[in-house]
């Protein structure tokens, strides 16, 4: 799967389990993400991409395998030093996760002022306007969250991840439930994220476009496994029959 194998691995996991009672949801799942990959993680609704996330930030312990994130085993690690890893770690929720009740700018500042107690205001007032500019948002500094469209909305909750600076991204269907004009945006933004702030990042999506112009390389988790990994073309040109049945279900988009 990773092409570039001088590069460090940032994500590593050997046969990782997980059962929920007698529902086994992750059944030897293998993975490496080397620094700087964007991997996007394909199934269907129900087959574990939301468990293999959490395992991965250390919200769920797995039953059996290891989870290697930035060289911490992650359920050995004491609650403190998972506290530091996790602010390594950028999540962007579906559904943005932002506070109604907040200004785009406070919405901004809160993660600084929480995890950086010792930014001066005007640091923290440069860091937002930053961020706003990388993800070309600036005007929206004063507004509320009810007031910006559901693109915007998705763009000020990554803006408000990657004012920490983080060195992993997860991408929790970052284009459900948006137009394709708007979905492009947030792949282009995806792709911006990756150079600009040399993350490596985790897109989970059941959007073929987004995966075909966001992903380094793909992979496809069915019963507890990752079935077929690799780049878009070598899963999709595949004649694997899950791999096709995934793409004719999915209108793709050339960027
Ligand atoms: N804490 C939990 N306790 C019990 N069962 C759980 C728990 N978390 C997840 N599950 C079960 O694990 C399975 C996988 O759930 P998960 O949320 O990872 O799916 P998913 O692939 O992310 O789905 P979707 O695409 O719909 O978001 C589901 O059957 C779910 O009900």
């Amino acid at each position: 799967m990773i092409k570039n194998d001088s590069k460090p691995t940032v994500i590593s996991i050997k046969n990782l389990k997980k059962s929920f009672g007698s529902l086994k949801v992750l059944d030897g799942v293998n993975l490496n993400i080397k620094l700087g990959e964007n991997l996007a993680v394909l199934g269907k609704s129900g087959s574990g991409k939301s468990v293999l996330i959490k395992i991965i930030s250390g919200l769920l312990k797995p039953d059996a395998g290891t989870v290697e994130v930035l060289g911490l085993e992650v359920d050995k690690i004491s609650t403190k030093e998972l506290r530091t890893l996790r602010s390594k770690i950028g999540f962007s929720f579906q559904n943005s996760a932002l506070y109604d009740s907040m200004t785009v700018r406070e919405n901004l500042a809160f993660p600084l002022i929480r995890n950086k107690t010792d930014l001066s205001k005007s640091e923290i007032q440069h860091a937002i306007e930053e961020v706003l500019n990388q993800v070309g948002l600036p005007q929206t500094i004063s507004q509320m969250p009810s007031e910006l469209s559901g693109g915007q909305r998705k763009r000020i909750g990554i803006a408000r991840t990657l004012i920490l600076k983080p060195e992993i991204m997860l991408y929790d269907e970052p284009t459900a439930g948006l137009d394709p004009i708007t979905s492009s945006e947030i792949n282009s933004l995806i792709k911006k994220v990756q150079t600009q702030y040399k993350t490596s990042s985790i897109i989970i999506t059941h959007d073929l476009t987004c995966a075909k112009n966001t992903a380094d390389n793909v992979a496809i988790l069915v019963n507890g496994k990752f079935l077929q990994s690799g780049s878009f073309e070598e899963v999709f040109k595949s004649e694997n029959e899950i791999a096709q049945s995934f793409y004719e279900y999915n209108f793709i988009n050339e960027k």
